[in-house]
This record gives C-alpha cells, structure tokens and sequence, in this order.
C-alpha cells in the first residue's frame, strides 16, 4: 500500500499543504523545529487515530487554530481509501474512512499499515517496560481489532479495579464487590497476554533473521515474552495477592506489568549489550514488524523514520536504506546524509521551513 495524497489544513505549525509522495522513499528534510515530525505525526494519526507523542488531540491543532483537517488517499492494489480526520477543541475528534464516520477507532485499523522508526524505538532495548509493551501493543493492535478490543477492556477494569481498591481502604465491606472486576479483569488480562505471546514467538523468528543479516551471522536474538503472570495462572495471582492489593490501593499482578526480553547469544541485551548492540538489537525488531505486517495482511507497510540514520552508524544506515528500498518510506532528517542520496531521486526530496513543506523540483 502507499499513500498517494496528502492534505493538511492547521495541524501543529503545518497551515495548509497538499503533497503528492512517491511510491519509494520520500525525504523530508530541513533546521530542526520546522515540522517534519509534525508530518509524519499527521500521516500516524491517520492509520491508528491517535498521535504517536500526545494523549491529547487538541494539542495537535494549530496554536491560533480552532480546528485541524488531515486527509490522506491510500492507494492498494486496485482501489483507493480515504482517510479523513478533523480535530476540534471543544469537541471529541472525527474520524472517517471513505466518508463514513469511524464509530471505534478498531474500524479504522487496517486502512493503513505503518511502522514508525525513531529515535526514541532504537532506544527500545534499554528503555524501562512500558516502551516495550507499547511496542507490542501498537503493532498488535493494528493487526487484530480482537486485541485493540481487549487491551481496551483490560485497561478499562483495571481502572475501575484500581478505584475499588483505594474505596475498600475507607470502606472494607466493599470487597464483597470486587470479584465482579476480578473476573473479567482475569478473561481479558488473559487473552491479552495470550496474544502478546502468539506475537514473540513470530517476532522472535523474524527479527532473529534481521540481526543475523544485520551482523553478518555475528550475533544470534532471541526475543522472550516476559508475562508478569505465567499463562493460566492470572487468577491464582490475583487471588493470592488480595491484600497487597488492597493494601497498596492498586493492582499488582497482570498483562499492565509485562515485559519483553531481547538476548544475544544468551546473554540480556539490555544488561550486557553494548551500545550498538542495543540500537542493532532495536531495529532488527522493527524491521521484523515490517516482515511481520507483510506475513499477516499480504500487504506492504508505509514506514516512518523520524531522524534515524543520524542515531545510526554508516554500515546500519546502509542495512536499513537497503531494507526499505521498494516500500513507501516517509524519512526525516537535518541533512541529506550520503546514504540517503544513493537511494533517492531527487523528486523524492522536499524541503521544511516554518511549517511549509516544499517539493525539491
Ligand atoms: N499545536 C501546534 N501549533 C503550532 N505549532 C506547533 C504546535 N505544536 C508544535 N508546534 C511547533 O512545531 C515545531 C516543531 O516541529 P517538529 O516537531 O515537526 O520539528 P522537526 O522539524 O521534526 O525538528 P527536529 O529535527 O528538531 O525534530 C516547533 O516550532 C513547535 O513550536
């Protein structure tokens, strides 16, 4: 798939553009602060409705602006979607596919397919569990409306959980209540982490491949799921730990908890890994989501690069330009960097000032 249009009207500090992106990769280049993160944040929130940096939608919408409109076109195969988002400031954000409102935001999954490559995923390996889960959960989640749908639910009773738990501190007679979340907590916790392992055990094999290429047959990943409660044994925990609960006014057992083990040759990247280790160990994982993506849906994701190769030594940068040639790719950076000129046509190139984004030719 590729997006053969691009309009944005007030998002961040991009006024008002429309671009036609070519089918390979498209270079956005220019000062730092100009908006080229705010682009490819505009082109994210088109394929999962929300932004990859904010909770909040307003903050999306031009300082002196009351709205904000991105509309993209999604060529596949033979037909064409439309995405079409508006952003409001006193109102929730409307979404719509082909002209028809997205009711829930699982509708949309599917049109558009991206993996997102930052600075912040390279740090992926040493960064604390909770990167890691979103990393799993962004990539699961666009892939299975079933795992957006229980990740929801998840979330959702743990909350009210997690308020109930603070209540039976006042109040200890409510406790009475408290298996009604338990329940459902443990049937969606359960399936989430059922996915999520589902999810390694592919990722594992993918990525294994990846860092193999990217190391000349140096270094063997292997990628552990690290569930905070076994598989099956999710009521048992939950049951056992009823009073630290309680206690501690929150829940401490569950999927919210998990993590992901990256190791080389045995050993935990995170721990003994070197820095590059680390960083090589981080986009063998993504460039296996791409692998992943393509193995699921049959179909070719559009990637993001936010500022990657300046994190990225010559012979990584090399590896990944090689890897994205042939998918439609939207990649930041400073300047045009050697490698990046190899792989591109100069039509391909657009330069970014003050929110305005201006094709090279
Ligand atoms: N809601 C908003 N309305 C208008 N401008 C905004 C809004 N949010 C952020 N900006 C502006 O966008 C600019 C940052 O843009 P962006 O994050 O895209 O930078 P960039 O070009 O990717 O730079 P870098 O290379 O430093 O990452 C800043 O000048 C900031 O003030």
């Amino acid at each position: 798939m590729q997006i053969s249009e691009v309009s944005l009207r007030g998002f961040r500090n991009l006024e008002e553009l429309n671009i036609h992106p070519s089918a390979g990769i498209n270079v956005f280049y220019g000062k730092n602060a100009q908006g080229k993160t705010n682009f490819l944040e505009s082109l994210y929130f088109c394929a999962t409705g929300r932004s990859m940096r904010t909770k909040l939608d307003w903050q999306m919408i031009g300082f002196d602006k009351e709205e904000s409109h991105i509309r993209i076109l999604v060529q596949k195969n033979n037909r064409k979607e439309r995405i079409d988002v508006h952003l409001k400031r006193d109102t929730k954000k409307g979404i719509a596919r082909n002209g028809v409102p997205v009711k829930k935001l699982g509708d949309l999954f599917g049109t558009l397919y991206t993996v997102v490559f930052s600075p912040e995923d390279l740090a992926l390996v040493k960064e604390g569990p909770g990167e890691r889960r979103r990393f799993m959960d962004l990539e699961l989640c666009q892939l299975s409306r079933i795992y957006y749908y229980d990740l929801q639910q998840y979330y959702r009773i743990l909350k009210q959980r997690n308020n109930l738990l603070k209540e039976i501190q006042k109040k200890p007679s409510l406790q009475e209540t408290l298996f009604v979340w338990d329940d459902q907590l443990i049937d969606f916790g359960e399936r989430v982490m059922a996915a999520r392992k589902g999810f390694l055990q592919r990722l594992d094999i993918l990525a294994a491949q990846r860092l193999n290429a990217l190391t000349g047959g140096l270094d063997h990943l292997k990628i552990i799921y690290r569930p905070n409660c076994e598989l099956g044994q999710m009521a048992e925990r939950i049951k056992r730990n009823l009073q630290r609960d309680i206690y501690l006014g929150t829940t401490n057992n569950g999927p919210h908890k998990d993590d992901i083990l990256f190791s080389i040759d045995g050993k935990e990247v995170k721990i003994f890994g070197s820095q590059g280790q680390q960083r090589t160990t981080a986009l063998a994982a993504k460039l296996a989501e791409i692998d992943l993506i393509r193995e699921e849906t049959g179909e070719e994701p559009v990637l993001l690069l936010d500022d990657v190769l300046s994190e990225l030594d010559e012979r990584r940068q090399k590896y990944l330009m090689e890897s994205i040639d042939g998918l439609q790719s939207f990649l930041t950076c400073t300047g045009i960097e050697d490698v990046v000129k190899k792989y591109i046509r100069s039509e391909n190139l657009f330069y970014v000032e003050k929110g305005r984004i201006l094709p090279e030719n």
